[in-house]
């Protein structure tokens, strides 16, 4: 009886009530096209993102359906440049969707809070920490970090051995991103793996894969957002689902790692880290956060501060051993600015080198590390977007990877084309500037886009000067996409070989 019961209550939930609200349309979103089911039922999003290609999704019904399409029962996704000031802008007023709560923990983090005045408390007490002066002071660490990879990649050819560059970009990312944010290292790079100490609450620790942690984690929190008022419910059902370990596996690594730095703190161990700056105000006084604050932070540094990046990376070097033409032309540049030092380049040397800005941009643009539509809530009165009324408490994004190859923007907008930053004329460069957001705009863009330009500049500089390397699977190698939130790259497996500098 009870089953009978249950089942009645499931059917009416998940297709008569959402018949009701489609027909009824109380919204007014019926006149926007949607592709397939999507109108009805957020199924058909989880379908694409349970495949890691809702990206693709999003992008194939745009080009079928056009700039306003209707993703979910309450979600129209818009792609035109004008709707991201629209949405993203300052002063668009546009919040964060309850979407965010699937992955939000007990404390808010800059990432995930959605109340503005919250957001805006945490962004102003810890911008300090993301300020260039002092991202240029963590330098020496950068280096010494880029100088282990480069040491890598040659072990790997004394062995003969192919690497998976995937893999050890992600390794640095998290050691660089540990070093900076704790003042010690993972190990991940001398290891050659992500096996990394969690602890429990009651002080039991283990080992964990960091990477995998991250990615199942994040995979299960994007799909249980779409339904976010029914998280308490499917949190619950999906309590034992390895997905949730691994979320739990990520919290432990932080919880570990937070800890040790604290004691280390305790020990009177002074330290020039991120941490520190995250413990006090550039006036050294104590921000006085309490531990949960502190663990949610760490968090979503050591997320955003390494998976972001490690696509970048690696999207980068699959482009340019990809296309020997623009290899060649970066190569030229690298070699007169910096002459035939064996060292790693450093950050003054490679800064404001504009062709290797160029194939940084471009790849940025072509690969997005971050591709998904960002959601946000139209508030109290509706608004205007891209030139359609949109009624409140709808929620709506920009598809970022449809975006960035927006054909009015960007000519030929799928080939992989840096000198378009460097040869167009004025006036296509300021229409490619409409769309080119990889990091969003606004209040809630990326705060740690000068630690990710930072790393791209050294990292990419340093293997396209020292390095030669031949793909695994000959030309046709290809690079997956899988998009959880961020878009990882897939495994790209490289033969190296020393280039003579
Ligand atoms: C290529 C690398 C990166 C890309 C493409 C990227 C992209 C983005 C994007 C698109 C957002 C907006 C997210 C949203 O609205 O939900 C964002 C936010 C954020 N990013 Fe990044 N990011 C990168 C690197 C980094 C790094 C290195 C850090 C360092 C910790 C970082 C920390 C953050 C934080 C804390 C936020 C939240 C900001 C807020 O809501 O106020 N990101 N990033």
């Amino acid at each position: 009886m009870l089953v009978l019961a249950i089942s009645v209550l499931l059917i009416l939930y998940l297709v008569v009530q959402p018949l009701v609200v489609y027909l009824i349309d109380p919204k007014g979103l019926r006149q926007f096209p949607s592709p397939s089911v999507a109108g009805l039922t957020s199924f058909w999003r989880i379908f694409h993102s349970l495949q890691y290609k809702h990206y693709q999704a999003i992008h194939d019904a745009h080009v079928k359906l056009g700039t306003h399409v209707r993703i979910a029962p309450n979600h129209i996704s818009i792609s035109d440049p004008a709707a991201m000031n629209d949405i993203y802008g300052h002063g668009a007023g546009l919040l964060k969707d309850p979407w965010y709560d699937g992955g939000a923990g007990e404390f808010r983090h800059m990432a995930d809070a959605r109340i503005k005045t919250e957001h805006q408390a945490k962004r102003k007490k810890l911008a300090h920490v993301f300020a260039q002066k002092n991202i240029e002071s963590l330098e020496p660490v950068i280096l010494d970090a880029t100088a282990t990879l480069v040491s890598q990649i040659d072990k790997h050819i004394a062995q003969s051995k192919a690497i998976n560059i995937r893999r050890y970009l992600n390794y640095y990312t998290i050691d660089l991103f540990a070093e900076l944010l704790y003042g010690h290292s993972l190990g991940c790079l001398e290891r050659g793996d992500d096996i990394v100490e969690a602890q429990t609450k009651d002080a039991k620790v283990y080992k964990a894969h960091m990477i995998r942690s991250l990615h199942d984690a994040t995979h299960m929190n994007t799909i249980l957002g779409y339904e976010a008022h029914l998280l308490p419910l499917t949190k619950t059902i999906f309590a034992r689902h390895p997905y949730m370990k691994a979320g739990a596996n990520w919290d432990n690594i932080i919880y570990h790692n937070t800890t040790r730095r604290l004691q280390d703190a305790e020990f009177g161990e002074e330290k020039k880290d991120l941490f520190s700056n995250l413990l006090r105000n550039n006036k050294g006084e104590s921000l006085d956060l309490p531990m949960g604050e502190i663990l949610a932070e760490c968090s979503v540094m050591m997320n955003a501060g390494t998976d972001t990046t490690t696509a970048a990376l690696t999207n980068t070097i699959f482009l340019l051993y990809k296309h020997p033409r623009v290899l060649a032309k970066l190569r030229q540049e690298l070699d007169s600015a910096i002459g035939s030092s064996a060292d790693v380049p450093n950050y003054a040397s490679v800064s404001s080198l504009p062709y290797l800005r160029a194939c940084i941009e471009e790849s940025l643009r072509i690969r997005p590390a971050s591709s998904y539509g960002l959601p946000r809530v139209v508030p109290a009165g509706g608004r205007v977007i891209a030139g359609q009324y949109i009624r409140e408490g709808v929620t709506v994004s920009v598809p970022t990877y449809t975006l960035l190859r927006n054909t009015d923007c960007f000519m030929d907008a799928e080939s992989f084309n840096p000198d378009r930053w460097i040869e167009s004329d004025k006036a296509t460069r300021d229409r490619m500037n409409t769309a080119h957001f990889p990091f969003s705009v606004g209040p809630r863009a990326c705060i740690g886009r000068n630690i990710a330009y930072f790393e791209q500049l050294l990292v990419i500089s340093s293997i396209v000067r020292f390095f030669d390397f031949t793909f695994v699977d000959g030309e046709s190698q290809e690079l997956a996409t899988l998009e959880r939130f961020n878009s990882n790259p897939g495994e790209l497996r490289l033969w190296p070989s020393r280039r003579t500098v």
